[in-house]
Protein backbone atom coordinates (compact mmCIF):
# COMPACT_ATOMS: atom_id res chain seq x y z
CA UNK A 1 0.00 0.00 0.00
CA UNK A 2 1.44 3.06 -0.80
CA UNK A 3 1.26 6.42 0.80
CA UNK A 4 1.25 9.68 -1.36
CA UNK A 5 4.25 10.43 -3.14
CA UNK A 6 6.13 6.91 -2.38
CA UNK A 7 3.85 4.41 -3.99
CA UNK A 8 6.82 2.79 -6.44
CA UNK A 9 8.68 2.42 -3.50
CA UNK A 10 5.68 1.45 -1.24
CA UNK A 11 4.77 -0.79 -3.70
CA UNK A 12 8.09 -2.75 -4.21
CA UNK A 13 8.03 -3.45 -0.24
CA UNK A 14 4.57 -4.37 -0.43
CA UNK A 15 5.00 -7.41 -2.24
CA UNK A 16 7.03 -8.83 0.47
CA UNK A 17 4.52 -8.04 3.06
CA UNK A 18 2.34 -10.90 2.55
CA UNK A 19 2.26 -14.00 -0.46
CA UNK A 20 -1.84 -14.11 -1.75
CA UNK A 21 -1.54 -18.06 -0.32
CA UNK A 22 -1.16 -16.32 2.97
CA UNK A 23 -3.95 -13.70 2.42
CA UNK A 24 -6.02 -17.33 1.24
CA UNK A 25 -5.12 -18.82 4.41
CA UNK A 26 -6.60 -16.25 6.71
CA UNK A 27 -9.98 -16.44 5.33
CA UNK A 28 -9.78 -20.58 4.77
CA UNK A 29 -12.99 -22.34 5.93
CA UNK A 30 -11.75 -24.96 8.03
CA UNK A 31 -14.86 -26.40 7.91
CA UNK A 32 -14.16 -27.22 4.07
CA UNK A 33 -10.92 -28.33 4.10
CA UNK A 34 -12.43 -31.83 4.41
CA UNK A 35 -9.08 -33.83 4.48
CA UNK A 36 -11.53 -37.26 4.06
CA UNK A 37 -10.79 -37.25 0.16
CA UNK A 38 -7.98 -38.85 -0.01
CA UNK A 39 -4.47 -37.23 0.43
CA UNK A 40 -3.73 -33.36 -0.63
CA UNK A 41 -0.22 -33.25 -1.59
CA UNK A 42 -0.50 -29.45 -2.18
CA UNK A 43 0.28 -29.66 -5.87
CA UNK A 44 -3.90 -30.33 -6.93
CA UNK A 45 -2.63 -33.36 -8.90
CA UNK A 46 -4.45 -35.94 -6.75
CA UNK A 47 -7.57 -35.77 -8.83
CA UNK A 48 -9.01 -39.11 -6.30
CA UNK A 49 -11.05 -41.65 -7.22
CA UNK A 50 -13.95 -39.29 -8.72
CA UNK A 51 -11.90 -38.77 -11.96
CA UNK A 52 -10.05 -41.08 -14.44
CA UNK A 53 -7.87 -40.05 -16.06
CA UNK A 54 -8.30 -38.57 -19.79
CA UNK A 55 -7.55 -42.04 -21.38
CA UNK A 56 -9.57 -44.15 -18.84
CA UNK A 57 -12.48 -42.04 -19.66
CA UNK A 58 -15.10 -44.06 -21.55
CA UNK A 59 -15.82 -46.79 -19.49
CA UNK A 60 -15.38 -44.51 -15.97
CA UNK A 61 -17.42 -41.65 -17.40
CA UNK A 62 -20.10 -42.11 -15.29
CA UNK A 63 -18.00 -42.34 -12.03
CA UNK A 64 -19.58 -39.10 -11.20
CA UNK A 65 -18.08 -36.95 -8.28
CA UNK A 66 -20.83 -36.32 -5.36
CA UNK A 67 -22.11 -32.34 -5.13
CA UNK A 68 -20.39 -31.50 -2.07
CA UNK A 69 -17.00 -33.04 -2.90
CA UNK A 70 -17.07 -31.46 -5.90
CA UNK A 71 -17.48 -28.16 -4.48
CA UNK A 72 -13.77 -28.87 -2.36
CA UNK A 73 -12.26 -30.47 -5.24
CA UNK A 74 -12.59 -26.83 -6.88
CA UNK A 75 -12.20 -25.01 -3.77
CA UNK A 76 -8.66 -27.23 -3.10
CA UNK A 77 -8.00 -26.98 -6.91
CA UNK A 78 -7.59 -22.99 -6.53
CA UNK A 79 -5.93 -23.11 -3.16
CA UNK A 80 -3.06 -25.61 -4.68
CA UNK A 81 -2.21 -23.28 -7.17
CA UNK A 82 1.44 -21.42 -7.66
CA UNK A 83 1.81 -18.50 -5.49
CA UNK A 84 0.26 -15.73 -7.12
CA UNK A 85 1.56 -11.85 -6.21
CA UNK A 86 -0.37 -9.30 -4.36
CA UNK A 87 -0.88 -6.22 -6.39
CA UNK A 88 -1.97 -2.72 -5.75
CA UNK A 89 -4.59 -1.08 -7.19
CA UNK A 90 -6.34 2.45 -6.97
CA UNK A 91 -8.58 2.75 -4.08
CA UNK A 92 -11.33 3.37 -7.60
CA UNK A 93 -10.58 -0.45 -8.43
CA UNK A 94 -10.32 -1.81 -5.11
CA UNK A 95 -14.25 -2.52 -4.00
CA UNK A 96 -14.81 -6.25 -3.66
CA UNK A 97 -11.19 -7.47 -3.78
CA UNK A 98 -9.37 -8.54 -0.52
CA UNK A 99 -6.70 -6.97 1.17
CA UNK A 100 -3.20 -9.07 0.70
CA UNK A 101 -1.38 -6.51 3.33
CA UNK A 102 -3.07 -4.91 6.40
CA UNK A 103 -4.17 -1.85 6.81
CA UNK A 104 -1.53 0.01 8.37
CA UNK A 105 -2.82 3.48 9.16
CA UNK A 106 -0.30 6.03 7.35
CA UNK A 107 -1.21 9.02 9.81
CA UNK A 108 -2.76 9.87 13.16
CA UNK A 109 -6.35 10.19 12.89
CA UNK A 110 -7.10 13.05 12.91
CA UNK A 111 -3.91 14.38 12.04
CA UNK A 112 -4.24 17.69 14.00
CA UNK A 113 -6.85 19.11 17.11
CA UNK A 114 -9.67 19.80 15.18
CA UNK A 115 -13.28 21.24 16.07
CA UNK A 116 -15.92 18.79 16.41
CA UNK A 117 -19.18 21.68 16.40
CA UNK A 118 -19.56 24.61 14.53
CA UNK A 119 -18.96 27.65 17.23
CA UNK A 120 -15.84 29.29 19.12
CA UNK A 121 -12.45 27.71 20.77
CA UNK A 122 -12.28 29.57 23.87
CA UNK A 123 -9.32 29.72 26.34
CA UNK A 124 -10.24 29.71 30.26
CA UNK A 125 -13.04 30.45 31.64
CA UNK A 126 -15.31 33.41 30.10
CA UNK A 127 -16.95 35.70 29.40
CA UNK A 128 -14.38 35.75 26.13
CA UNK A 129 -13.16 38.68 24.24
CA UNK A 130 -14.04 37.05 20.39
CA UNK A 131 -11.27 37.59 17.92
CA UNK A 132 -12.62 39.25 14.43
CA UNK A 133 -11.14 36.68 12.13
CA UNK A 134 -12.77 33.13 12.15
CA UNK A 135 -10.97 29.90 11.52
CA UNK A 136 -12.51 27.32 8.58
CA UNK A 137 -11.42 23.85 7.71
CA UNK A 138 -8.64 23.50 5.85
CA UNK A 139 -7.21 26.76 6.64
CA UNK A 140 -3.27 27.33 8.15
CA UNK A 141 -2.48 26.58 11.63
CA UNK A 142 -4.33 29.75 13.84
CA UNK A 143 -2.87 31.98 15.81
CA UNK A 144 -2.78 30.51 19.56
CA UNK A 145 -5.45 31.98 22.20
CA UNK A 146 -5.08 33.92 25.37
CA UNK A 147 -6.80 33.53 28.34
CA UNK A 148 -10.09 35.54 28.08
CA UNK A 149 -9.76 35.07 24.35
CA UNK A 150 -12.40 33.03 21.59
CA UNK A 151 -12.61 32.65 18.18
CA UNK A 152 -14.89 31.51 15.68
CA UNK A 153 -14.28 28.12 14.29
CA UNK A 154 -16.10 25.73 11.53
CA UNK A 155 -16.45 21.99 12.62
CA UNK A 156 -13.08 20.31 10.76
CA UNK A 157 -10.99 23.31 11.81
CA UNK A 158 -8.12 23.51 13.22
CA UNK A 159 -7.77 24.45 17.05
CA UNK A 160 -5.63 27.18 18.05
CA UNK A 161 -3.09 26.14 20.61
CA UNK A 162 -3.78 26.90 24.20
CA UNK A 163 -7.56 26.41 23.34
CA UNK A 164 -9.28 24.78 26.52
CA UNK A 165 -12.67 23.91 24.86
CA UNK A 166 -14.90 24.16 21.75
CA UNK A 167 -18.27 26.44 22.81
CA UNK A 168 -21.24 25.32 20.57
CA UNK A 169 -22.42 28.16 18.69
CA UNK A 170 -26.30 27.39 19.81
CA UNK A 171 -24.33 27.54 23.47
CA UNK A 172 -23.23 31.13 23.50
CA UNK A 173 -24.48 34.65 23.12
CA UNK A 174 -22.60 37.94 22.66
CA UNK A 175 -23.64 41.07 24.84
CA UNK A 176 -23.48 44.44 23.82
CA UNK A 177 -20.02 44.94 24.42
CA UNK A 178 -19.17 41.80 21.52
CA UNK A 179 -18.62 39.36 24.66
CA UNK A 180 -19.04 35.78 24.55
CA UNK A 181 -21.06 34.09 26.88
CA UNK A 182 -21.82 30.63 27.41
CA UNK A 183 -25.33 29.84 28.36
CA UNK A 184 -24.56 25.85 29.59
CA UNK A 185 -21.44 24.48 31.83
CA UNK A 186 -18.86 24.34 29.61
CA UNK A 187 -16.04 20.93 30.33
CA UNK A 188 -12.26 21.19 29.87
CA UNK A 189 -11.81 19.63 26.11
CA UNK A 190 -15.50 19.71 25.22
CA UNK A 191 -15.63 19.39 21.79
CA UNK A 192 -12.09 19.24 20.63
CA UNK A 193 -11.29 16.02 18.73
CA UNK A 194 -8.04 15.47 19.89
CA UNK A 195 -5.17 14.50 17.18
CA UNK A 196 -4.79 10.74 17.29
CA UNK A 197 -7.97 9.93 19.21
CA UNK A 198 -8.65 7.54 16.09
CA UNK A 199 -5.83 5.92 15.61
CA UNK A 200 -1.90 6.87 15.68
CA UNK A 201 0.30 6.81 12.26
CA UNK A 202 1.21 2.72 12.37
CA UNK A 203 -1.89 1.42 14.32
CA UNK A 204 -3.10 -1.70 11.76
CA UNK A 205 -6.38 -0.58 10.89
CA UNK A 206 -7.58 -3.86 9.05
CA UNK A 207 -5.82 -7.38 8.80
CA UNK A 208 -4.90 -9.22 5.70
CA UNK A 209 -8.21 -10.91 4.33
CA UNK A 210 -10.16 -8.19 4.93
CA UNK A 211 -12.78 -7.67 2.22
CA UNK A 212 -12.77 -3.93 0.68
CA UNK A 213 -16.20 -2.42 0.69
CA UNK A 214 -17.10 0.85 0.63
CA UNK A 215 -16.87 1.69 4.59
CA UNK A 216 -12.77 -0.06 3.57
CA UNK A 217 -12.31 2.73 0.89
CA UNK A 218 -13.28 5.60 2.44
CA UNK A 219 -11.25 4.53 5.82
CA UNK A 220 -8.10 3.71 3.34
CA UNK A 221 -8.65 7.22 1.97
CA UNK A 222 -8.67 8.99 5.40
CA UNK A 223 -5.57 7.28 6.55
CA UNK A 224 -3.97 8.80 3.67
CA UNK A 225 -3.89 5.52 0.73
CA UNK A 226 -4.25 6.08 -2.39
CA UNK A 227 -3.75 2.73 -3.24
CA UNK A 228 -3.96 -0.82 -1.20
CA UNK A 229 -2.44 -3.97 -1.58
CA UNK A 230 -4.91 -6.62 -2.62
CA UNK A 231 -5.66 -10.37 -3.93
CA UNK A 232 -5.96 -10.13 -7.33
CA UNK A 233 -8.75 -10.58 -9.14
CA UNK A 234 -9.42 -13.85 -10.73
CA UNK A 235 -9.32 -13.74 -14.72
CA UNK A 236 -11.80 -15.58 -16.43
CA UNK A 237 -12.17 -16.09 -20.30
CA UNK A 238 -16.16 -17.67 -21.96
CA UNK A 239 -15.95 -20.05 -24.57
CA UNK A 240 -19.37 -20.64 -26.06
CA UNK A 241 -19.96 -23.12 -28.07
CA UNK A 242 -22.42 -24.93 -30.79
CA UNK A 243 -23.36 -24.31 -34.20
CA UNK A 244 -26.58 -23.17 -33.25
CA UNK A 245 -26.78 -20.33 -31.32
CA UNK A 246 -27.55 -17.05 -32.30
CA UNK A 247 -27.09 -13.96 -31.05
CA UNK A 248 -30.14 -11.97 -31.84
CA UNK A 249 -33.31 -11.95 -33.30
CA UNK A 250 -35.89 -14.46 -32.90
CA UNK A 251 -35.10 -18.66 -32.95
CA UNK A 252 -35.96 -19.94 -36.61
CA UNK A 253 -35.06 -23.24 -38.67
CA UNK A 254 -34.06 -25.19 -35.43
CA UNK A 255 -31.68 -22.46 -34.22
CA UNK A 256 -31.81 -21.02 -30.79
CA UNK A 257 -30.94 -17.52 -28.72
CA UNK A 258 -27.90 -18.11 -27.41
CA UNK A 259 -29.19 -17.99 -23.47
CA UNK A 260 -25.37 -18.16 -21.80
CA UNK A 261 -23.32 -15.90 -23.39
CA UNK A 262 -25.30 -12.40 -22.20
CA UNK A 263 -25.45 -14.30 -18.76
CA UNK A 264 -22.33 -15.79 -17.42
CA UNK A 265 -19.87 -12.47 -17.88
CA UNK A 266 -22.42 -10.58 -15.57
CA UNK A 267 -22.46 -13.88 -13.05
CA UNK A 268 -19.07 -14.19 -13.21
CA UNK A 269 -18.02 -10.76 -12.14
CA UNK A 270 -20.54 -10.90 -9.69
CA UNK A 271 -18.68 -14.18 -8.29
CA UNK A 272 -15.42 -11.43 -8.06
CA UNK A 273 -13.58 -12.61 -11.58
CA UNK A 274 -13.13 -10.22 -14.33
CA UNK A 275 -13.94 -11.47 -17.51
CA UNK A 276 -11.43 -10.92 -19.86
CA UNK A 277 -13.20 -12.18 -22.89
CA UNK A 278 -16.14 -14.16 -24.31
CA UNK A 279 -15.97 -16.09 -27.62
CA UNK A 280 -18.11 -18.01 -29.58
CA UNK A 281 -16.17 -21.00 -30.70
CA UNK A 282 -19.43 -22.68 -32.55
CA UNK A 283 -19.20 -26.77 -32.94
CA UNK A 284 -15.36 -26.48 -33.86
CA UNK A 285 -12.96 -28.14 -32.15
CA UNK A 286 -9.48 -26.67 -33.91
CA UNK A 287 -11.08 -23.42 -32.69
CA UNK A 288 -11.68 -24.89 -29.64
CA UNK A 289 -8.10 -26.01 -29.00
CA UNK A 290 -6.80 -22.92 -30.31
CA UNK A 291 -8.66 -20.93 -27.63
CA UNK A 292 -8.07 -23.11 -24.82
CA UNK A 293 -4.16 -23.19 -25.14
CA UNK A 294 -3.65 -19.44 -26.30
CA UNK A 295 -5.71 -18.41 -23.04
CA UNK A 296 -3.72 -16.56 -20.08
CA UNK A 297 -6.90 -16.84 -18.09
CA UNK A 298 -7.20 -18.09 -14.59
CA UNK A 299 -10.51 -19.90 -15.30
CA UNK A 300 -11.87 -20.92 -18.69
CA UNK A 301 -15.60 -21.06 -18.75
CA UNK A 302 -16.74 -23.38 -21.65
CA UNK A 303 -20.49 -23.76 -22.14
CA UNK A 304 -22.01 -26.83 -24.31
CA UNK A 305 -19.80 -29.64 -25.45
CA UNK A 306 -19.75 -31.96 -21.78
CA UNK A 307 -21.90 -34.72 -23.29
CA UNK A 308 -20.94 -37.54 -25.88
CA UNK A 309 -22.75 -36.50 -28.68
CA UNK A 310 -20.97 -36.15 -32.53
CA UNK A 311 -19.98 -32.08 -31.30
CA UNK A 312 -19.31 -32.44 -27.95
CA UNK A 313 -16.02 -31.56 -28.39
CA UNK A 314 -14.51 -30.78 -25.08
CA UNK A 315 -13.52 -34.08 -23.81
CA UNK A 316 -11.27 -34.68 -26.73
CA UNK A 317 -9.97 -31.49 -26.86
CA UNK A 318 -9.28 -31.64 -23.08
CA UNK A 319 -7.16 -35.04 -23.66
CA UNK A 320 -5.27 -33.23 -26.67
CA UNK A 321 -3.95 -30.41 -24.73
CA UNK A 322 -2.98 -32.74 -21.89
CA UNK A 323 -5.47 -31.31 -19.12
CA UNK A 324 -6.10 -33.45 -16.08
CA UNK A 325 -9.36 -34.11 -15.44
CA UNK A 326 -10.18 -33.19 -12.01
CA UNK A 327 -14.23 -33.71 -11.69
CA UNK A 328 -15.76 -35.41 -14.81
CA UNK A 329 -19.24 -35.13 -14.35
CA UNK A 330 -20.72 -34.34 -10.70
CA UNK A 331 -23.65 -35.96 -9.35
CA UNK A 332 -26.24 -33.27 -9.60
CA UNK A 333 -29.46 -32.45 -11.34
CA UNK A 334 -29.17 -30.34 -13.12
CA UNK A 335 -26.03 -30.22 -14.78
CA UNK A 336 -24.26 -33.47 -14.34
CA UNK A 337 -22.06 -33.42 -17.12
CA UNK A 338 -20.17 -30.55 -15.66
CA UNK A 339 -16.42 -31.09 -15.40
CA UNK A 340 -13.16 -29.15 -14.24
CA UNK A 341 -10.16 -29.65 -15.13
CA UNK A 342 -6.56 -28.45 -14.75
CA UNK A 343 -5.21 -27.35 -18.41
CA UNK A 344 -2.31 -25.54 -17.22
CA UNK A 345 -0.10 -24.91 -13.80
CA UNK A 346 -1.52 -21.61 -13.29
CA UNK A 347 -5.10 -22.03 -14.85
CA UNK A 348 -8.73 -24.34 -14.38
CA UNK A 349 -10.79 -25.04 -17.31
CA UNK A 350 -14.55 -25.63 -15.62
CA UNK A 351 -16.74 -26.88 -18.31
CA UNK A 352 -20.48 -26.07 -18.27
CA UNK A 353 -23.23 -28.24 -19.87
CA UNK A 354 -25.26 -27.01 -22.71
CA UNK A 355 -28.45 -26.43 -21.23
CA UNK A 356 -28.85 -23.29 -19.24
CA UNK A 357 -30.20 -24.46 -15.90
CA UNK A 358 -27.65 -26.72 -16.00
CA UNK A 359 -24.84 -24.27 -16.75
CA UNK A 360 -25.98 -22.30 -13.26
CA UNK A 361 -25.46 -25.43 -11.61
CA UNK A 362 -22.47 -26.08 -12.86
CA UNK A 363 -21.09 -22.21 -12.37
CA UNK A 364 -22.29 -22.84 -8.63
CA UNK A 365 -20.71 -25.81 -8.31
CA UNK A 366 -17.49 -25.86 -9.51
CA UNK A 367 -16.87 -21.93 -10.94
CA UNK A 368 -18.04 -20.38 -7.53
CA UNK A 369 -15.74 -22.20 -4.96
CA UNK A 370 -12.77 -21.86 -7.40
CA UNK A 371 -13.22 -17.53 -8.13
CA UNK A 372 -14.11 -17.46 -4.55
CA UNK A 373 -10.60 -19.46 -3.68
CA UNK A 374 -8.37 -17.49 -5.88
CA UNK A 375 -9.89 -13.95 -4.98
CA UNK A 376 -9.14 -14.86 -0.83
CA UNK A 377 -13.23 -14.52 -0.29
CA UNK A 378 -14.17 -16.42 2.73
CA UNK A 379 -17.11 -19.07 2.11
CA UNK A 380 -20.56 -17.95 3.16
CA UNK A 381 -22.01 -19.12 5.70
CA UNK A 382 -24.22 -22.49 5.52
CA UNK A 383 -27.80 -21.43 6.00
CA UNK A 384 -30.95 -23.26 5.53
CA UNK A 385 -34.48 -23.01 5.55
CA UNK A 386 -37.41 -24.98 5.45
CA UNK A 387 -39.18 -25.47 2.37
CA UNK A 388 -42.59 -24.63 2.13
CA UNK A 389 -43.73 -27.42 -0.03
CA UNK A 390 -42.22 -30.90 -0.67
CA UNK A 391 -39.78 -31.00 -3.09
CA UNK A 392 -38.69 -34.43 -5.31
CA UNK A 393 -35.29 -35.61 -4.99
CA UNK A 394 -33.41 -37.46 -7.49
CA UNK A 395 -32.62 -41.25 -6.72
CA UNK A 396 -29.08 -40.78 -6.31
CA UNK A 397 -28.24 -37.75 -7.14
CA UNK A 398 -28.28 -34.34 -5.54
CA UNK A 399 -30.95 -31.56 -7.05
CA UNK A 400 -31.04 -27.44 -7.05
CA UNK A 401 -34.04 -26.14 -7.63
CA UNK A 402 -34.55 -22.28 -8.17
CA UNK A 403 -36.62 -20.74 -4.94
CA UNK A 404 -37.93 -17.76 -3.91
CA UNK A 405 -37.63 -16.62 -0.14
CA UNK A 406 -40.95 -16.10 1.75
CA UNK A 407 -40.58 -14.55 5.37
CA UNK A 408 -38.92 -17.60 7.23
CA UNK A 409 -39.70 -20.33 4.20
CA UNK A 410 -37.91 -21.39 0.82
CA UNK A 411 -40.81 -21.58 -1.94
CA UNK A 412 -40.08 -23.88 -4.48
CA UNK A 413 -40.49 -22.37 -7.88
CA UNK A 414 -41.79 -24.57 -11.27
CA UNK A 415 -39.97 -24.22 -14.56
CA UNK A 416 -37.00 -26.13 -13.21
CA UNK A 417 -36.48 -28.24 -16.13
CA UNK A 418 -32.56 -28.42 -17.36
CA UNK A 419 -32.97 -26.49 -20.40
CA UNK A 420 -35.29 -23.40 -18.58
CA UNK A 421 -34.18 -19.82 -17.35
CA UNK A 422 -37.46 -19.48 -16.31
CA UNK A 423 -37.73 -20.36 -12.49
CA UNK A 424 -34.11 -18.76 -11.77
CA UNK A 425 -34.97 -15.80 -13.23
CA UNK A 426 -37.65 -15.03 -10.65
CA UNK A 427 -35.37 -16.90 -7.72
CA UNK A 428 -33.38 -15.26 -4.56
CA UNK A 429 -31.69 -18.51 -4.22
CA UNK A 430 -31.20 -22.32 -5.14
CA UNK A 431 -32.45 -24.85 -2.49
CA UNK A 432 -30.10 -28.09 -2.23
CA UNK A 433 -32.45 -31.03 -2.45
CA UNK A 434 -30.25 -34.24 -1.20
CA UNK A 435 -31.33 -37.52 -2.93
CA UNK A 436 -34.72 -39.08 -1.93
CA UNK A 437 -35.83 -35.30 -1.63
CA UNK A 438 -37.38 -32.85 0.91
CA UNK A 439 -40.34 -32.77 2.44
CA UNK A 440 -42.58 -29.99 3.05
CA UNK A 441 -41.63 -28.34 6.19
CA UNK A 442 -37.88 -29.64 6.16
CA UNK A 443 -34.71 -27.48 6.36
CA UNK A 444 -32.79 -27.87 3.69
CA UNK A 445 -29.65 -25.76 2.57
CA UNK A 446 -29.77 -22.62 0.06
CA UNK A 447 -27.30 -21.18 -2.19
CA UNK A 448 -27.99 -17.83 -2.46
CA UNK A 449 -27.87 -16.05 -5.97
CA UNK A 450 -25.52 -12.54 -5.48
CA UNK A 451 -27.92 -9.91 -6.38
CA UNK A 452 -30.78 -11.43 -4.42
CA UNK A 453 -28.50 -10.55 -0.93
CA UNK A 454 -25.93 -7.49 -2.32
CA UNK A 455 -28.52 -5.78 -4.88
CA UNK A 456 -27.74 -4.91 -8.67
CA UNK A 457 -25.16 -2.22 -8.09
CA UNK A 458 -23.38 -4.28 -5.82
CA UNK A 459 -22.12 -7.09 -6.76
CA UNK A 460 -21.44 -6.16 -10.28
CA UNK A 461 -19.16 -3.44 -10.18
N1 LIG B 1 -26.47 -39.70 -24.36
C1 LIG B 1 -26.53 -38.72 -23.48
N2 LIG B 1 -26.94 -37.52 -23.89
C2 LIG B 1 -27.02 -36.53 -23.01
C3 LIG B 1 -26.68 -36.74 -21.65
C4 LIG B 1 -26.24 -38.00 -21.28
O1 LIG B 1 -25.93 -38.25 -20.10
N3 LIG B 1 -26.18 -38.96 -22.23
N4 LIG B 1 -26.81 -35.73 -20.79
C5 LIG B 1 -27.80 -34.71 -21.10
C6 LIG B 1 -27.67 -33.63 -20.18
S1 LIG B 1 -28.24 -33.94 -18.65
C7 LIG B 1 -27.19 -32.43 -20.53
S2 LIG B 1 -27.18 -31.14 -19.43
C8 LIG B 1 -26.70 -32.16 -21.84
C9 LIG B 1 -25.33 -31.53 -21.80
O2 LIG B 1 -24.95 -31.40 -23.06
P1 LIG B 1 -23.72 -30.57 -23.56
O3 LIG B 1 -22.99 -29.93 -22.48
O4 LIG B 1 -22.95 -31.44 -24.48
O5 LIG B 1 -24.45 -29.40 -24.31
P2 LIG B 1 -24.97 -29.34 -25.80
O6 LIG B 1 -25.28 -30.67 -26.32
O7 LIG B 1 -24.03 -28.50 -26.56
O8 LIG B 1 -26.31 -28.56 -25.55
C10 LIG B 1 -27.33 -29.08 -24.77
C11 LIG B 1 -28.58 -28.22 -25.00
O9 LIG B 1 -28.32 -26.90 -24.58
C12 LIG B 1 -28.50 -26.00 -25.64
N5 LIG B 1 -27.50 -24.94 -25.52
C13 LIG B 1 -26.19 -25.09 -25.66
N6 LIG B 1 -25.57 -23.92 -25.50
C14 LIG B 1 -26.52 -23.01 -25.27
C15 LIG B 1 -26.52 -21.61 -25.05
N7 LIG B 1 -25.36 -20.92 -25.02
N8 LIG B 1 -27.67 -20.98 -24.86
C16 LIG B 1 -28.85 -21.67 -24.89
N9 LIG B 1 -28.92 -23.01 -25.07
C17 LIG B 1 -27.78 -23.66 -25.28
C18 LIG B 1 -28.32 -26.80 -26.87
O10 LIG B 1 -28.89 -26.22 -27.98
C19 LIG B 1 -28.94 -28.11 -26.46
O11 LIG B 1 -30.32 -28.02 -26.55
O12 LIG B 1 -26.57 -33.34 -22.61
C20 LIG B 1 -27.70 -34.22 -22.52
N10 LIG B 1 -27.47 -35.30 -23.42
O1 LIG C 1 -27.59 -32.38 -16.38
MO1 LIG C 1 -28.72 -32.14 -17.52
O2 LIG C 1 -28.71 -30.67 -16.84
O3 LIG C 1 -29.94 -32.86 -16.43
O4 LIG C 1 -29.97 -31.52 -18.36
Amino acid sequence: MTAPGTRAEAAAEDTDDLDVEEALALVRDARRESREDGPDDGTGRAPGPDAPALGERSAERHRATPWPRARETAARAARSRARRTPVSVPLGDALGLVLAAPLDALTDLPSFDTSAMDGWAVAGPGPWQVREEGVLAGHAQPEPLTDGEAVRIATGARIPADTTAVLRSEHGRTDAQGRLHTTREILHGQDIRPRGQECRSGDQLLPVGTLVTPAVLGLAAAAGYDTVTVVPRPRAEVLVLGDELLTEGLPHDGLIRDALGPMLPSWLRALGAEVVAVRRIGDDAKALQRAVTRSEADLIVTTGGTASGPVDHVHPVLERVGAELLVDGVKVRPGHPMLLARTKDHQHLVGLPGNPLAAVSGLLTLAEPLLRTLAAHPAPEPYTLPLREAAQGHPHDTRLIPVVLRGDHAVPLHYNGPAMLRGIAAADALAVVPPGGTRQGEEAELLDLPWATAGIGVCFT
